[in-house]
């Protein structure tokens, strides 16, 4: 957790360059890189950009200490002393713009843009990806939950299966912004200021000599917070009859019982079953939490099903992002100093999806003033002149450029902010409650056909006119 150690957590080959660059010279020279995706995650219609704060975090801490330069001269003798001397004054002095945790982002638009001295933006380019696609991924993810439970309680519960101990607390983190409403991760609490929640075990269960009472020993310790996990033994023969009991027995102080959980067998049966038990017990508040394995799908289906599930618990399938494991972000070099200017440059595929965009761009949301909805995202070129307002603009689709959709009243909103200028932060980063009220304005800007879970209608993407001749050119200029 500690930032500052995170200097050395890039690829050797990062450093390989730096020490490369500075053999040739050319260390200081200006460099232009993007951060974005190709695909978008689990086939859904959008990604919710997450990692920045901790990306901050990893900038503002950048620095070799003796311990770094130690390490280093054991792991290549070629690195001359010269240029260990050279970073140990190493700090980030460039410009970082980037999306706003909590946007809606999509296919080959930047996300993150640097600009900084070669040396510097080559270094950090294996941390940002790190964080910026595990947290991206998971909100994502959380996202997607969001959308099949809008008005039930989400609980995050995955710190056991996670892949170690920074995913399930940055993870927990990034579905909060996502609209999760608590993890069961305490740490994540102290560190973010999380809400947390938890329930008990089936250990507690198991470590009495019954069932009954387990839930009145543990309902003595935490009256104010019991829900009673009631399939230990048999859900709805045992379990929930002895949840009522002492839901009875908490009553008579002037308790509630706050909620029982499922975790295993059939949940839609069962929760139909125990609402019905408990409705006709009185216990109409009591909270009925489902977990065991969920997923949106699950979730859809549990609900398709009529289950009465008023809160969800969800961890191995949101914390390991099950079905898709990696976001593939990645890190392009778009524009190079040269002759002291800065010059767009291209990376050339056999696959077209795969050439990048050259140069230093700007990427906006089309905001239509007549509907209030996004109509799609505009990427032209650093200060290339579009008419922002009061004329219409054309969006062409990218596949097929002979498409394209004119809209006449525009907002076109800014979505690279600025971050870092020369090495100095420029604005303080939102709170996280903030960047979750964020995420659901900017929800609410895209049509439903964009946000359903499947085979949702795909969001425009536009390039300028500028970008795409300059590309053309590009390609034109490689070619054999
Ligand atoms: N009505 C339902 N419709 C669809 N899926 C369900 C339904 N009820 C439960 N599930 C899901 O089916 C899966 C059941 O998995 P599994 O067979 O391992 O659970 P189980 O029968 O409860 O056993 P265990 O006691 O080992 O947890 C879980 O992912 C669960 O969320
Ligand atoms: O299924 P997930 O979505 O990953 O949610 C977390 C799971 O972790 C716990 O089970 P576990 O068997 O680890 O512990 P327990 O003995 O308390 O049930 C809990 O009961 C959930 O089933
Ligand atoms: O609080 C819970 O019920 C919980 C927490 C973590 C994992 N499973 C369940």
């Amino acid at each position: 957790m500690c930032e500052s150690r995170l200097t050395l957590h890039t690829d050797k080959y990062q450093i390989n360059m730096m020490y490369a660059h500075w053999k040739q010279g050319t260390q200081n020279q200006r460099a232009a890189f993007e951060a974005y995706f190709r695909k978008l995650p689990f086939g859904n219609g959008y990604a919710v950009f997450a990692g920045l704060e901790r990306i901050v975090e990893y900038l503002r801490n950048l620095a070799f200490g003796e311990e770094e330069i130690a390490f280093l001269r054991t792991q290549e003798e070629n690195y001359d002393e010269g240029f260990l001397a050279e970073l140990e004054k190493f700090k980030f002095s460039g410009n970082l713009h980037a999306v706003r945790e909590g946007t809606l982002v999509f296919p080959n638009e930047p996300l993150i843009l640097v600009e900084a001295r070669v040396f510097e933006a080559q270094l950090i380019e294996t941390a940002m990806l790190n964080f910026m696609n595990y947290q991206t991924l998971i909100a994502t993810k959380a996202s997607r939950i969001k959308q099949v439970a809008p008005v039930e309680r989400l609980l995050e519960f995955g710190t056991r299966r996670a892949q170690e101990a920074d995913a399930a607390i940055w993870g927990a983190r990034a579905t909060y912004i996502a609209g999760f409403h608590s993890t069961s991760n305490l740490l994540a609490g102290m560190r973010f200021g999380l809400p947390t929640s938890g329930t008990h075990a089936h250990s507690w269960v198991q470590g009495h000599d019954s069932e009954e009472d387990a839930f009145r020993q543990y309902a003595e310790a935490l009256p104010d917070h019991v829900t009673l996990l009631v399939d230990t033994y048999d859900t709805l023969k045992s379990g929930v009859p002895n949840a009522i009991r002492i839901a009875k027995e908490l009553e008579k102080k002037g308790k509630r019982l706050k909620g029982i959980r499922l975790d295993s067998g059939d949940l839609a049966y069962l929760s139909k079953r125990a609402r019905a038990m408990l409705d006709e017990a009185g216990l109409t508040d009591v909270k009925i939490v489902a977990s065991n394995d969920l997923d949106e799908n699950i979730i859809a289906e549990l609900k398709a099903q009529g289950a009465r599930i008023d809160v969800w618990g969800v961890g191995t399938q949101l914390i390991t992002a099950f079905d898709q494991p990696s976001l593939g972000g990645v890190y392009k070099l778009v524009a190079r100093e040269k002759n002291g200017d800065l010059e767009p440059v291209i990376k050339i595929s056999g696959n077209p999806e795969k050439i990048s965009n050259p140069g230093i761009k700007e990427a906006y949301r089309i905001v239509n003033k007549e509907t209030g909805m996004a109509e799609a995202d505009f990427i032209c070129m650093r200060g290339e002149k579009f008419s922002r307002e009061g004329e219409p603009i054309k969006l062409f689709d990218p596949l097929h450029p002979h498409r394209f959709k004119i809209v006449n009243e525009y907002e076109a909103i800014p979505l690279l902010q600025p971050v870092f200028i020369n090495g100095v932060r420029v604005s303080e980063l939102p709170g996280l409650d903030d960047i979750r009220s964020y995420h659901e304005i900017q929800l609410a800007l895209f049509w439903p056909e964009h946000l359903r879970k499947l085979n949702p209608e795909m969001y425009r993407i536009t390039f300028s006119r500028a970008m795409l001749d300059l590309k053309a050119e590009l390609i034109d200029r490689h070619s054999h």
